[in-house]
């Protein structure tokens, strides 16, 4: 307020010293009647057009006789429509006179809202030439009617066609429409054939969405059936048992078996919601903003121009380019369909009676101990039933933790577990594994809404809750997963349940994966995706990673990659890599200067303890650090490991895991270890796991998918178009190797020594500054870095921070490279 009150005394200090009239003129007040004059008379000369039409031939007799009042003219608008509609019509321009009449009424328009002068002009000069061009084409065109041209379009043409005849004309005729277009709405041809391609892959991608979505709808429909029939089955036993209600009155739960569509349409209404509340914000305050200014009396003509120039490069670029869009290099990529995953029989069914027997045995157990119950509930899940206790009134829930072990005795039966209480219930739960399991297939998890529909970053579809319903997470959130159990118990299916949903949801532009695969045959189907999917050194031939010195190698390099896209993130001011990647998108972010679209990178270790017998301190540091460091860089790392022992899952790397999976281990202590809590030793293995993200367990049955189904997938990407090779890591040189390569002058890279200049100067070692300097790629500037610490300029690696400079100006480092030349 305080900038904006001397302004408007500037203003009316300067009206003041001009005349009355010229005052007025200025004012608010003229230029709003000026505005709906303009508009009035743009009305006027329109209805005058469109009547001149019909009565032109009649009127041709009064034209001159403007002054004589007893003649009479048919013109809507009399004698002066009638000779103004003659002018722009017959005398001018013909049917593309009314242009003249509509840019008067956008004048008007202009001038209400006080649009700057300059781009008033400007509109009328395209109209104008615009309206010359059609003149000329419908004199081209239709050469008879003369109204249709006008005098000046029908001259100008047969004027033409004398120099260039009737097809030179035409031809002309095409190109100015052609360039006008061009200049005038910036259409290039690159954008055109760009748009085309966008079209193109759009429309792809939406025919395969819709047949996946067929294939799904389909499958959703005969789950429904089957869970239907289930439903009543239970429904049934329930009304059976109810005769026993006196001896307990034990309950069965359906809820599990709920059709889950009435629940995700549930969602769909709330995602409508959401983005119509959006929508609305932005055009509210936009009004209130204007509405604020003209309150205060200030010319609102001076907001609008600032608002121009503040469109800036990024803008523009997005409007003529659209927003960058990483999978257009393999835009026609199809993910994999449904039908490449086995179906199998889902449908849960429960013997009544063993549900019967396993609940007499739960309350004669609890009884043992003077338990009694209130309530008991049965949830009926894959390869579980969770029977839910209410204790009576006065029971202790701490007494029954205490005899936790003593009632899983009692049951003596394999894989009970016991929950006391359950969290955020005060019930306690026991789950009992069902005589007869169902598998739950990869198909019926990656087809499922919840799946399909969710908005995770890096979902992960693991399996089935105990209530049925399919289990989704994401990684990108995890950050990091670690995965134990002894051998045999599902740890390779699980690893393989991860990987292809991130196969199915996930475009090869977006994620990457690292596999590290010491027993060398669990991923080596995955080889075949290697140009689209995996991601390696530079010069290693093999992607999966199975000897032991590259897997160093590798987490070198990838700590090597963290840093570097800590330095892009610095540069962009942004804190994630998501933030990072939609900047880049809308072109806020210079690729010259180093910036690229960056894919998530998953690391997959199978056989962790393997690792670390073998390279022990190696391994764990720099994995230690990827885990503490690398959530927001989009570096996410899964360990599956056999022993769970504490040297291998250390203190520090279990620190940085929040999220794990425990399938079936063999003892208490190893699942303490990884869970921090008991459990995993009760659980039935082939799939049954315990997942937690740091706070509550979850029991989950893991999507079964087998290694025929993996390498159906992995057949069908790797068929496909792919990169031209695997995406590339970050060379790494290790400590020993590091002076030893490029000590031959000769072989220099040919900018070694703009190199040199660029890291004395700076007094800084990075590679990161030789890329953006010298606008060289990662490889090259790593390679830089190897023959300056070979000539000696720079010293050796130092992890994460920059080398230090041994040269201290340009004097020293012509005086080394001259002593170079001579030794
Ligand atoms: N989710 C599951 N559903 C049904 N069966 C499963 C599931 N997961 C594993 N199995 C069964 O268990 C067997 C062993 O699984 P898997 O190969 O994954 O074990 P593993 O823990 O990786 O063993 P190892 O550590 O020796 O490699 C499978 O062949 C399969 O028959």
């Amino acid at each position: 307020m305080a900038k904006r009150k001397p302004s408007v005394k500037k203003h009316t200090k300067t009206l003041e010293n001009k005349p009355p009239i010229f005052a007025f003129l200025k004012t608010k007040q003229a230029q709003t009647i000026f505005g709906f004059f303009l508009i009035s008379f743009s009305v006027f000369l329109c209805i005058a057009f469109i009547s001149f039409f019909f009565n032109w031939q009649e009127d041709q007799s009064t034209l001159d006789q403007l002054t004589n009042r007893a003649v009479k003219s048919s013109n809507l608008l009399g004698k002066i429509g009638a000779n103004l509609s003659h002018f722009f019509i017959y005398k001018g321009f013909g049917i593309a006179s009314f242009i003249i009449a509509i840019q008067l009424f956008l004048m008007g328009l202009d001038v209400l809202f006080k649009r700057k002068l300059s781009k008033i002009i400007l509109a009328w000069n395209w109209s104008l030439v615009a309206m010359v061009l059609i003149s000329i084409s419908l004199g081209f065109l239709h050469v008879k009617f003369a109204l249709l041209s006008g005098i000046v379009g029908f001259e100008i043409n047969q004027y033409l066609q004398d120099f260039i005849g009737k097809t030179g004309l035409a031809i002309a005729l095409i190109f100015l429409f052609a360039a006008y277009i061009v200049v005038r709405y910036k259409v290039t041809f690159d954008l055109f054939i760009e748009k085309l391609k966008q079209k193109r892959a759009a429309k792809e991608q939406e025919e395969s969405l819709i047949v996946e979505e067929n294939i799904s709808n389909a499958k959703e429909d005969e789950k429904t059936i089957e869970k239907e029939k289930t439903n009543e089955v239970v429904k049934k036993t329930v009304e059976e048992t109810s005769e026993d209600k006196e001896k307990s009155n034990f309950e069965k739960s359906v809820i599990d078996l709920k059709p889950t569509i009435s629940k995700h349409s549930d969602v769909e209404t709330k995602k409508e919601e959401l983005t119509l509340t959006v929508a609305h914000e932005p055009e509210a305050n936009i009004e209130e903003t204007v509405e604020d200014l003209n309150d205060v009396g200030i010319d609102v003509a001076i907001g609008r121009e600032e608002e121009s120039s503040t469109q800036n490069l990024s803008d523009k670029l997005v409007k003529d380019f659209g927003e960058f869009d990483p999978t257009l290099e393999l835009a026609n990529f199809k993910f994999p369909t449904f039908n490449l995953l086995k179906q199998y029989n889902e449908t849960i069914s429960i013997d009544p009676e063993e549900l019967e027997a396993n609940k007499d045995r739960i309350v004669e157990t609890l009884k043992n101990y003077k338990i009694g119950i209130a309530e008991i509930k049965a949830t009926v899940g894959p390869t579980i039933t969770l029977y839910e206790i209410v204790p009576e009134a006065g029971i202790r829930i701490s007494k029954i933790k205490n005899l936790e072990d003593d009632i899983a005795l009692s049951l003596s039966a394999l894989g009970i577990r016991i929950i006391a209480p359950i969290p955020g219930k005060g019930t306690i739960g026991i789950e009992v594994p069902n005589k007869k399991s169902t598998i739950v297939s990869m198909h019926s998890v990656i087809s499922s809404k919840k799946f399909q529909e969710s908005p995770m970053e890096l979902p992960v579809a693991l399996g089935k809750t105990i209530s049925n319903e399919t289990f989704v997470v994401d990684l990108a959130k995890m950050p990091h997963l670690l995965m134990a159990g002894a051998t045999g118990q599902g740890k390779s299916v699980g690893l393989n349940a991860v990987l292809t949903s991130l196969l199915y949801k996930k475009h090869p532009a977006e994620v990457k994966f690292i596999l590290v695969d010491p027993k060398k045959v669990e991923l080596t189907l995955f080889n075949k995706i290697e140009r689209h999917y995996l991601a390696k050194l530079p010069d290693v031939e093999e992607a999966i990673i199975t000897d032991t010195t590259k897997v160093v190698h590798t987490l070198n390099s990838l700590c090597i990659e963290m840093d570097n896209r800590y330095d892009l993130l610095k540069a962009a001011m942004v804190r994630n890599i998501k933030e990072y990647n939609a900047k880049f998108k809308a072109r806020k972010l210079n690729p010259n200067d180093g910036h690229q679209f960056l894919p998530y990178i998953v690391l997959v270790i199978d056989e962790f303890a393997d690792l670390i017998m073998t390279a022990g301190k190696e391994v764990e540091t720099p994995i230690a650090r990827l885990a503490q460091l690398a959530r927001a860089i989009g570096i996410h790392l899964i360990v599956a490991t056999q022993r769970p022992s504490v040297n291998v899952i250390t203190g520090i790397i279990k620190a940085n895991f929040p999220a794990r999976i425990a399938f079936r281990v063999t003892s208490k202590i190893d699942s303490r270890t990884i869970l921090d809590a008991g459990g995993a030793d009760q659980l039935i293995g082939r799939g049954d796991l315990l997942y937690t993200a740091g706070n509550d367990i979850n029991r989950i049955q893991c999507a079964f998918v087998d290694t025929p189904e993996v390498e159906k997938i992995t057949d069908f990407i790797g068929s496909q178009k792919a990169y031209s090779e695997a995406f590339l890591l970050p060379e790494y040189v290790d400590d020993e190797s590091g002076t030893t390569v490029d000590i031959d002058i000769a072989d220099r890279d040919k900018l070694f020594r703009d190199a040199a200049e660029i890291i004395v100067t700076a007094q800084q070692g990075s590679a990161s500054l030789l890329q953006r300097k010298l606008k060289l790629g990662y490889n090259r500037a790593g390679r830089l870095i190897d023959q300056l610490e070979a000539a000696g300029i720079v010293g050796g690696f130092e992890g994460s921070k920059a080398r230090q400079v041994l040269v201290p100006d340009f004097v020293a480092l012509d005086q080394l490279l001259e002593n170079e030349k001579k030794v």
